[in-house]
């Protein structure tokens, strides 16, 4: 029922889960229902984006998923685990082979890495610039923390982990994503989670419930005094390029690049978002 209900919670993505969610002995159903869904043409009429979690390619179900999932369409994969960006190769190699077999134009189904051990963490830089087809890079705070022999606390045992992803991502030029939150009945304690990885520089947050979505966006939109800062250094900007002038004030503030670009950033949030409620 999830499968095909999921886009009335108005996701910027959905991820179809054939991994750690799905167990042993239902893997090959899970497959069948995902395929059948992705054919579904209700995701793309809402502009959703439609990822699946595949199982690693080092398991018997990994390269069935990578099937399935082509064949039914979807946008991007993700790729759970990912340790060294050779895996990333080996995936791509597989990619192109089956959208050439479904007739898909090659290169156009994107990845998601998911880094869930400490040699993904310390191989972060080398996975993120491992293929065009990345998208984004996620931390996945459970298996992570596990292979650290510690568990979630106040948010340190992850610190390095979420800087050195956010930097590989940063440095490969895509998205970075931050761990599911698991207690989905304390929104305050999300919240607090989400102001600190916004604060780092993350795009967003993997999240596993439909509650979680609005707190999220809202927490992401800015406020109104943002936007309306921001369009006046954007029309600035504009109007002083116009002119050639070499420097450019507001109100008798200097506006540089880097204010300029933030500007730009907080707008196109605005327009994914709205404003903050
Ligand atoms: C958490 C809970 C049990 C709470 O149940 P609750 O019953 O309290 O939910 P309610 O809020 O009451 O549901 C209200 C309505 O929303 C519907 N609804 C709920 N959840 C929905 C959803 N996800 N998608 C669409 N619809 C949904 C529901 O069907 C109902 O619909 P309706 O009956 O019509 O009203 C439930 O959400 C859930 O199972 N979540 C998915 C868990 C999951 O995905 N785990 C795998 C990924 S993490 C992992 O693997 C670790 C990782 O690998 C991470 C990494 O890689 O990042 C690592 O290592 O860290
Ligand atoms: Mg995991």
């Amino acid at each position: 029922a999830m499968l095909s209900t999921a886009f009335v919670y108005r996701p910027d993505s959905v991820m179809f889960d054939l991994e750690d969610a799905v167990s042993i002995r239902e893997k090959d159903s899970a497959r069948l229902l995902v395929y059948q869904t992705l054919q579904l043409p209700i995701y793309r009429e809402f502009g959703i984006e439609v990822i699946v979690r595949i199982n690693s390619l080092k398991t018997e179900f990994g390269l069935k998923d990578l099937e399935a999932a082509i064949w039914g369409g979807v946008d991007a994969v993700r790729l759970p685990k990912t340790d060294t960006p050779d895996e990333i190769y080996e995936l791509e190699k597989h990619m192109e082979r089956i959208e050439k077999e479904a007739g898909r134009p090659v290169g156009s189904t994107k990845i998601v890495a998911a880094i869930e051990s400490a040699v993904g963490v310390i191989n972060a830089v080398s996975i993120a610039q491992s293929s065009p087809r990345m998208i984004a890079i996620a931390i996945a705070a459970f298996d992570y923390l596990v292979d650290m022999q510690t568990q979630r606390g106040d948010g340190s045992e992850l610190f390095y982990a979420r800087c050195a992803v956010l930097h590989a991502a940063r440095v490969a030029g895509i998205d970075a994503f931050d761990a599911v939150y698991s207690d989905v009945n304390d929104e305050a304690g999300f919240l607090k989670e989400v102001e600190f990885i916004k604060g780092l520089g993350y795009n967003g947050k993997s999240l596993i419930n439909p509650r979680q979505i609005l707190p999220l966006h809202n927490a992401y939109a800015p406020t109104q005094s943002e936007v309306d800062y921001s369009k006046q250094v954007v029309a600035a900007a504009e109007d002083g390029e116009k002119k050639g002038l070499g420097v450019i004030s507001l109100n008798g503030k200097m506006i540089d690049n880097p204010i300029i670009n933030n500007a730009r950033r907080i707008i196109s949030r605005y327009e994914a978002s709205g404003v903050r409620q």
